[in-house]
Parts: structure tokens; sequence; C-alpha cells
């Protein structure tokens, strides 16, 4: 049986950053690591992984793997471990490759399991090539089967996609996707990218210096006004739901969320698929009435459920709840007085179709 996996670390690198964190884990699913450069996110994944030596506890799936008396090495630790990099054994092929990694596991994975993560990542093509030849998005592919080889406890993935091109990264990111629905671990997931969070994670921990000041369900830090502050111009909230009609003329999509219908674009989506949209606070903006002769598609009734202005800005943040769901709006500290906003107030949310990522 799976069970909750805990990590609380204390590490002091130098005077000018110490790693301190609390963690408890989802038994699956993706978790994204997200913050600034240098706020610790690798530190973190390497004092999961032991690499780096710090203070506390490491229990993965009900197994301590650090704790007063007890830190195992490395090796002994059951992790899949991915890297901006592949790092594959050029002189092997993309077999060799599995294999080597297969007969050094302590656990051996079933013939079934590896047949399935191979089609999974669609990696069965390249078997015989050797990995010297794989573009950087196809041995990324194989090193993350390389990495599942061990039937690990959990995934750490650093920056996987950094180093491919867009066209790569879409790619991946669908085979994650299919993947995480596949797997029973935890996968952490180091990212710098706010589409690669929208796209395949559930959770979020945003780090600053060293500490975890939001951790919990996409949904729900990103709409944040803590997480606002934090990601400035970037904040953006995710909305999430179903796809109920699509307007093929219009290349347009209903996508249904908790709290109403969100116009998007309908490319690459399906009738009654799992979709996510991603606003930013910028795109949004606020009406005291409906407008029927405005090219917005999207008016959905919100109430101000809480405003911050830290004066720095120039802009005031308007956190609107529509339904159960929260939004995030930017608007001039002028429009704000302008309308005589206030907590509590109802409004209107207007977000342009194009501006939805
Ligand atoms: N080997 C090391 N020795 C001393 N300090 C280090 C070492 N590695 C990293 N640091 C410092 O630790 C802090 C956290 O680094 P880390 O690489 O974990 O950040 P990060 O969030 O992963 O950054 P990035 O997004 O740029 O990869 C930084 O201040 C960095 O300078």
């Amino acid at each position: 049986m799976t069970q909750q996996s805990y990590i609380r670390l204390w590490l002091e690198r130098s005077e000018r950053f110490q790693l301190e964190v609390e963690l408890a884990l989802n038994t699956q699913g993706i978790t994204a690591v997200f913050g600034e450069s240098g706020c610790g996110k690798t530190t973190l994944l390497r004092c999961i992984a032991g690499l780096d030596k710090a203070v506390g506890k490491v229990n993965i799936n009900g197994n301590t793997w650090q704790d007063e008396g007890v830190c195992l090495a490395p090796y002994q630790r059951s992790i899949g471990y991915v890297f901006q990099q592949a790092n594959l054994f050029p002189h092997l092929t993309v077999k060799g490759n599995l294999n080597y990694a297969r007969t050094r596991a302590k656990k051996k994975i079933a013939q079934e399991q590896v047949d399935h993560l191979i089609d999974l990542t669609d990696i069965r093509p390249l078997l015989n090539a050797s990995a010297a030849e794989l573009s950087g998005g196809e041995a990324q592919r194989v090193a993350i089967v390389r990495a599942l080889m061990t039937e690990p406890d959990i995934l750490l993935m650093d920056e996987p996609l950094a180093s491919l091109d867009s066209t790569r990264k879409d790619s991946i990111l669908d085979y994650l996707n299919r993947l995480k629905r596949a797997l029973s671990i935890p996968v952490l997931y180091v990212t710098h990218s706010l589409e690669e969070v929208s796209r395949i994670a559930g959770d979020v921990i945003l780090m600053e210096k060293g500490r975890v000041v939001q951790h919990g369900a996409v949904t729900n830090v990103f709409s944040s006004l803590t997480t606002d502050k934090l990601l400035g111009k970037d904040a953006s909230v995710i909305l999430e739901g179903r796809i109920t009609d699509i307007e093929h003329a219009w290349q347009l999509a209903d996508l249904q969320f908790d709290g109403g219908t969100l116009k998007i674009n309908s490319l690459c989506l399906e009738q009654g698929q799992f979709a996510r949209a991603r606003i930013l606070a910028k795109d949004i903006s606020v009406s005291l009435s409906y407008h029927s002769d405005s090219s917005f598609l999207n008016q959905l009734q919100a109430q101000i459920q809480d405003m911050s202005d830290d004066g720095s800005q120039g802009y005031v943040t308007l956190k609107l709840k529509v339904g159960d769901s929260f939004l995030l709006a930017h608007i001039t500290r002028y429009s704000c007085q302008r309308l005589n906003l206030q907590i509590g107030q109802r409004v209107w949310a207007n977000i342009k179709t194009v501006a939805i990522i």
C-alpha cells in the first residue's frame, strides 16, 4: 500500500542560502516545484536524493530514508532521477540503455510493465537505435523510461524539458500526461515554466529563498494573493473542467468549470475531455454591468472576495469569486477608484478568448 510521503529538511549552504522545508506529498501525481532562480528547487531534490546532506527527515511511501540516526546513501534510496540532459550511454542502443538500468536495479520491474512504459512514451521504434543518434526529445523520453526501470518510490525531474524546443516540449508534456496516470508514485517536477505547471501538475510547491511559501492544488495556489505578489506580472489562475461543446466553424470550445462556462480556442480539444485554461491576471478587466455590445466572449458574474495593493506595482489585484472558482484581475489603481470597487461587490469579469492560454 502506498502512503503519504513526508519531508522535513534543513541545510545551510552559506550565509546567503539556507534550505528549510517541510512537506507532505500526495501518494501520486505530479507536483511542480516552482520558484525563481536560486530559490532552492534543485537543492531540495538533491537533499531528498541524499546527494546533498541536509538535517531532517525523509520518509517516502512509508520508507524512512533519513531521520535521527538513519541516513541512507543515495544508491540505497529508491529514486528515479531525470535531469535537464538525458545523459544516456552513447555507445549503447536505446534497448541497451534500458537493459543496463534494469539489470542494475535492486527491484526487477516486470517485462510487461517495461512494455507498457515503452508504449506510453512511444519509444518502441527507437529501441534498436544508437542513443547517440537520438534527438533531444527522443533521448529525454528514453531517460524518463530508464528512470522508471528501478520501480522507484519517487520520481525526481529537474527541468527535464529545459534544453528542448517548444515543439518537442509540447510532445513530451503529452507523454508525461499519459504517464502520470499510469504511475502510482509521487513525481516532483522542477520547472521555471508556468505553462508546464499548468499542463501537467496537480499540485505545486512554490519556493522562495529556500522556503516553501505555498503548497497545494494548482488551482488554489495560483489564485492566492500571496502567489500573485510573488509572480507579479506573470500572475495567472488555472481553471479546469470539461469541454462541453465545440463550435468547429468558429474554432471555439466551451470549458465548463466550477463557476460557469468559458469560451476558449478549440484547437486540439475534443468534446468531453478534461481541459485547463490559464488566464493571466493582466488579461482580465472588470465592469459594473454586462456589455452586450462588447467583443468579450467571456463576461462572467463575479464577486470581489479580496483585493491587494502593495503600492509598488501601480495596479490593484482583485481576487474574484466566480461560482466555486477564483480569478485574479490586475486593474489600475485609477480604475479601482473610479469604479469605487469594494470587497463584497458584484462585478463582471471580462476575458478575451484569445488571451486564454
Ligand atoms: N554546490 C553549491 N555550493 C554552494 N552553494 C550552492 C551550491 N549549489 C547551489 N548553491 C546555492 O544554493 C542556492 C540554491 O540553488 P539551487 O540550484 O537549488 O536553486 P534553483 O532554485 O534550483 O535555481 P535554478 O532555477 O537557477 O536552477 C543558490 O543560492 C545557489 O547559489
